[in-house]
């Protein structure tokens, strides 16, 4: 049947469209991960300090989607906590899968490969990168993915369950939408974007030993970072 993108959603698109490029971590920030010198400890507190801006990026971006700020207070708390590892995957997948060459891809892949994460989670990582990469995702989809990643209702101690499903139930239908009309030589292209969320599941759990097996000694955390996956 014919695929129409209705006002509202059109209006909501560009809400989202418009956060998600508003929000960016400062280039004072990532122009680091160019220029300082490479070894275990420096990749890791690049990769930090990125991390860091990143969630305080995400915070922002977050409070912009429509609707989320009439949720709960606690459940707002809770999807950020619970999404924040697959956002940033999300977001370090978006910059380590750039068509035009922005310089990041290379160093950031060196640097997170060589950051003193044990070897066992480079493949499924580098795997799901090059998965996002074979899509070539529109600035839209990679802008509702993030918002439908982050209104995932089943995060642990979400309480209002319904009212996030809601909200992303929204999203869900705008992108499914936008795949149809964006990528019509592939209509089983909106099924694989979902897949993703899938494996940004597994990679989430993955993250958990990441966090406990980085062989830096002394690695540390920022007190956001340590907020925000209650580390340590
Ligand atoms: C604490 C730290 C050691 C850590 O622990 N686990 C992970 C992780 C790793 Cl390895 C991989 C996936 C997910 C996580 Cl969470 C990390 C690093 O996480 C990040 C998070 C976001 C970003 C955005 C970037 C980025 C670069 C250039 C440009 C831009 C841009 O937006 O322009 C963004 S790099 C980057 C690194």
């Amino acid at each position: 049947e014919k695929v129409e993108i209705t006002k509202e959603q059109r209006a909501l698109i560009k809400a989202i469209l418009d956060a998600y490029n508003r929000h960016q971590i400062p280039q004072d920030v990532t122009k680091k991960l160019l220029q300082e010198q490479y070894s275990a400890e420096e990749n890791f507190l690049l990769l930090t300090e990125v991390a860091t801006s990143q969630v305080q990026v995400l915070v922002e971006f977050t409070k912009n989607i429509p609707g989320f700020l009439s949720l709960d207070r606690e459940d707002q708390i809770a999807l950020l906590k619970g999404s924040a590892v697959e956002a940033m995957f999300l977001r370090s997948a978006q910059v380590l899968s750039e068509k035009k060459p922005s310089g990041y891809t290379e160093v950031l892949e060196e640097r997170i490969r060589k950051s003193g994460m044990s070897e066992e989670f480079m493949t499924p990582m580098f795997n799901f990168y090059k998965s996002i990469g074979e899509l070539h995702m529109t600035q839209e989809e990679q802008a509702l993915l993030t918002t439908i990643t982050i209104l995932t209702p089943d995060r642990p101690y979400v309480k209002s369950h319904e009212a996030v499903e809601r909200l992303q139930e929204t999203m869900l239908d705008v992108l499914r939408k936008l795949c149809v009309l964006q990528h019509p030589q592939e209509p089983q292209y909106f099924a694989r974007l979902l897949g993703r969320l899938t494996e940004l599941r597994t990679l989430h759990h993955y993250h958990v030993e990441m966090l406990t097996s980085w062989k830096t000694n002394d690695h540390k955390f920022t007190p956001l970072l340590c907020e925000i996956w209650d580390v340590q």
